[in-house]
């Protein structure tokens, strides 16, 4: 055995490993497939089951127990009791872990696994060109177990212990459950009158798995991926119909066909997506899908979004993706926070799109609710923050009014409570809505960071929003005398210096807006931070706010200014 470390770096064929003997123990579908691999690759093979093990184990270069998974912890501790124990003892089960070759580690034995990731439905199957996950106890039982692999025709690749569940889950995915979806499928044909209906899905079946195994997510076609929902919605409607019971896992597996499409398309662009988010449309699902980042205190990121994302939105989910394990991002245009006169149903919605730039930005979970599940009939209870900060600017009553911030705050409440992030990320485009946010989450003791991000723009300057879709081409080149306004007014006051008045960087600003054909809902200058009024630059931020409407477009934009920097400690 000495010799097979010597050789570790050696190529793997013939005697150059050092590897000769082997004992296989266990005759069963996989004992019976991987002796006459071994033997064919000359190795002196002894096979030994239950009863025997110790004694086909001593003395071997290598013991591989090819048993039932149940059986592998006892198996073991037979082996263990070998004279000449064998230096390398492995096993080939995908669901057990290291830990059940403990009897012969204890010994000093190294342990290894080695899984064929293939089914295995006969003895004497072929292992040519089967892929092999491999784990070791040491680098060495881990060389060993690809050296063993490659000998019997297998391609090896690593997995880490720690990641075993989830890589045998991904197996039960793609074996298991393709043919329970199968099964499923051919009995809604038989129930739909189709005669043969295994022979009839033959065909697309394995084509479709020959597809991905070529292309991947841009193999995919049907309904979801060219944005029929109409369709699925038939779909919906006919299982209701002939099978009810199927009708969640339609729906769920609808929901994660979105998201795999939404990475189709965003590659198709070039893009290299992050991950592929998963989609839940619950508080229950939500909750479940989260339990596990929670139990082991992962750090959780929300970024609450009312969809139709662009660069602003992804600046919020980058941060989060940086600064937290688990990303969530909600998508849900909140009734509540519509006036009766605004463009609740006009508001625009793209999912598909949104799910793409979750996913480029390494979204982990889209949290997106129908409106109805997060106001069920009878919900009474809001969330309010009073005074000034919501009566002023957007919140005053001849304007959006304070009904505007309450239904906000209380479906951020809400998205709080259902979340429980650490962090959850607001830009400051919405600036007054970040301060009530902040403002509720002290006055409520939440256990949240509120963090807010600078605004993202437009090249010439305009602040980016999902409303500017509704800009006309002339519209959206004079809505940039927005920004323009606020920068002439930050410079006004800049260069006036301390104590200069703010009317004057308001008329300047104003002027700029005029000359654009626009008249503001209101251009106002208040304290940063309780929103009071501002009577002159100096030392404390000065929010310059501006609401003005371009078009069927309601635009805000804001800029904060503070002429005498304060030195920390000073
Ligand atoms: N240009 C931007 N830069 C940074 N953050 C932004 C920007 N636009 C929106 N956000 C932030 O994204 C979050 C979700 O906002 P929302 O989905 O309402 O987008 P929006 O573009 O502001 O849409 P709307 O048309 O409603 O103003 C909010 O915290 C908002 O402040
Ligand atoms: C915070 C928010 C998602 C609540 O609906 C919304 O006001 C928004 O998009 O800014
Ligand atoms: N972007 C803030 C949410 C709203 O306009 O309703």
């Amino acid at each position: 055995m000495r010799e097979l470390e010597r050789n570790r770096d050696a190529p793997d064929t013939g005697a150059s490993t050092g590897l000769r003997s082997l004992a296989v123990i266990g005759a069963g579908r996989t004992g019976g497939s991987v002796t006459p691999a071994a033997r064919a690759a000359g190795l002196d093979v002894r096979v030994g089951t239950r009863g025997t093990a110790a004694v086909t184990a001593g003395g071997s270069d290598i013991t591989l127990l090819c048993v039932p998974d149940e059986s592998i912890s006892a198996v073991c501790a037979e082996v263990a009791t070998a004279t000449d124990l064998p230096a390398y003892v492995g096993h080939v089960s995908g669901a057990t872990g290291l830990d059940a070759l403990e009897p012969a580690a204890r010994r000093g034995a190294q342990i290894f696994r080695l899984h064929p990731l293939q089914t295995i439905p006969a003895p004497g199957t072929s292992l040519a060109g089967v892929p092999a996950a491999v784990t070791g106890s040491s680098p060495a039982a881990a060389e060993v177990a690809r050296t063993l692999a490659r000998r019997l025709g297998m391609v090896p690749f690593d997995l880490a212990e720690e990641h075993r569940a989830a890589y045998h889950a991904g197996a039960v995915l793609a074996s298991n459950f393709v043919l329970t979806l199968a099964e499923t499928a051919a009995d809604l044909l038989t129930r739909a009158g189709v005669k043969d209906a295994r022979a009839a899905l033959t065909p697309l079946l394995l084509s479709t798995a020959a597809n991905w195994a070529g292309a991947g997510p841009a193999a995919l076609t049907g309904p979801i991926a060219r944005g029929d929902e109409e369709t699925v919605r038939a779909h919906q409607a006919a299982l209701a119909g002939l099978a009810p019971e199927l009708l969640p896992a339609y729906t769920a597996l609808a929901d994660r066909t979105r998201a795999v499409a939404a990475v189709a398309a965003y590659k198709n662009q070039g893009g290299t997506p992050v991950s592929t988010p998963k989609i839940v449309r619950t508080r229950e699902e939500l909750r479940a899908a989260l339990a596990p980042a929670r139990r082991a205190g992962t750090r959780i990121g929300l970024v609450p979004t009312m969809g139709f994302l662009h660069e602003g939105h992804a600046s919020l989910l980058r941060a989060a993706r940086e600064r937290c394990d688990v990303v969530v991002m909600s998508l849900f245009v909140n009734p509540t926070q519509f006036g009766p006169n605004e463009d609740l149903a006009a508001y625009p919605r793209d999912e598909a799109a949104d799910l793409a730039m979750a996913a480029a930005a390494g979204v982990d979970l889209v949290y997106a609710p129908a409106a109805d599940h997060v106001y069920p009939p009878g919900f009474a209870t809001t969330v309010e923050v009073g005074g000034e900060l919501t009566n002023v600017l957007c919140g005053d009553p001849a304007r959006r009014g304070a009904a505007h911030f309450r239904g906000v705050t209380t479906v951020v409440a809400k998205l709080l409570n259902a979340v429980g992030p650490d962090v959850a990320f607001f830009g400051q485009k919405d600036a007054q809505q970040a301060i009530v946010v902040r403002a509720m989450a002290r006055d409520l003791e939440l256990p949240v960071e509120i963090a807010v991000l600078p605004t993202v723009r437009e090249p010439d300057g305009l602040a980016m929003s999902s409303r500017n879709v509704y800009l006309t081409a002339e519209e959206r080149i004079r809505a940039r005398a927005l920004n323009q306004a606020l920068t002439v007014a930050a410079d006004t006051a800049r260069t006036a210096g301390e104590g200069s008045a703010i009317r004057d960087a308001l008329a300047a600003a104003g002027k700029v807006l005029a000359d654009a054909g626009i008249e503001p809902e209101y251009l106002e200058a208040r304290d940063a931070e309780n929103l009071t009024v501002a009577e002159r630059f100096g030392d404390r931020p000065v929010l310059i706010a501006v609401a003005a409407r371009v078009g069927r477009a309601r635009l805000i934009d804001n800029v904060v200014v503070q002429v005498v920097q304060v030195v920390q400690g000073a």
